[in-house]
């Protein structure tokens, strides 16, 4: 086991309050709904880290470049092409707007995708049935978790692109979602990790169509039946998966809900969904 594994269950900070946000391709794609974001993450006083997404805009340039998206299972089938948008989309246009935008707002952060400083390995996922091409599958447990204490530690706050390495060289174009879940987990034996999972609805809703009807808290024997009513579909069930197997794995807290909401979903008064 390497010291960065065996250290942190001892570490001093581990009542420190670590929020992990993640923020989804919708509100990336609306300049007012991010700017509005920016902002209220900007007012969390506390240890921070931002992971986002982009697929909307990958798709959207992509096709202007001729490069067809294609899912599977809401992950994106990644070839040559692909990965090479993914790259500029992500960890460039994405990653560096949403630091500057930051920088302006007083928060000092800092770009990175999963290979800088090998923060997040992964490991291409094997063609099954299915050949998702240059698509990555963390390795939590080579998290380096104290390379992210060292940023935290001196006001730094990450912000991630849903990208991540193979360790020979190539990038792997993986779910923000699951970045987020993973570096929650892979923190919280030196942190108290509340994990939000932030987009443009209230939370996991009843009715899909009506924000209203937002589900409070939600357990599994709840999430097993939503799913069998078809209450639930597309982009939510990864995010529920998600958010669940942080639980699992000793995640203190994990919220599903609106990004306009972030600043009171922070505090114990929350308005979205609470996975327990
Ligand atoms: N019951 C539900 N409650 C909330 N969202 C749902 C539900 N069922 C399906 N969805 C869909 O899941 C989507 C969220 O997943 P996704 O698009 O992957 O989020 P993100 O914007 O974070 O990437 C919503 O935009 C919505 O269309
Ligand atoms: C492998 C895979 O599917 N990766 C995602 C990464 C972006 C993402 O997760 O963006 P959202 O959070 O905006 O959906 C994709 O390329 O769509």
């Amino acid at each position: 086991m390497s010291t960065e594994e065996t250290n942190h269950s001892s570490n001093e900070d581990m009542q420190n309050a670590l929020f992990i946000i993640k923020i989804g391709g919708n509100i990336i794609d609306n300049p007012a709904a991010l700017e509005a974001f920016l902002a209220d993450f900007s007012k969390i006083n506390a240890a921070k880290i931002l992971v986002h997404g982009g697929g909307k805009i990958a798709t959207k340039i992509g096709t202007q470049l001729g490069i067809e998206s294609k899912y599977i299972d809401g992950r994106r089938i990644t070839d040559d092409a692909t990965i090479d948008l993914v790259t500029m989309v992500y960890g460039g246009l994405a990653n560096k707007k949403i630091v500057a935008q930051l920088q302006a707002l007083g928060t000092n952060a800092i770009g990175l995708t999963g290979a800088d400083a090998n923060i997040i390995p992964a490991k291409k996922r094997p063609v099954k049935t299915i050949d998702y091409g240059w698509v990555g599958d963390v390795e939590t447990s080579g998290i380096k978790h104290q390379t992210l204490n060292f940023f935290l530690g001196n006001g730094i706050t990450p912000v991630f692109a849903p990208l991540t390495h193979d360790t020979s060289g190539h990038i792997l174009n993986t779910n923000a979602d699951t970045i987020a879940s993973s570096l929650a987990v892979a923190l919280s034996g030196s942190f108290k990790v509340r994990l939000i999972y932030c987009f443009e609805k209230k939370g996991v809703l009843e009715d899909v169509n009506n924000d209203a009807s937002v589900i409070r808290k939600l357990d599994r024997n709840y999430y097993q039946q939503l799913k069998e009513e078809k209450k639930l579909f597309e982009g939510i069930l990864p995010k529920i998966d998600n958010a669940f197997a942080a639980i699992d794995a000793g995640v203190s807290q994990v919220l599903i809900g609106d990004a306009r909401d972030l600043i009171k979903n922070t505090t114990n008064d929350n308005e979205g969904t609470l996975i327990y």
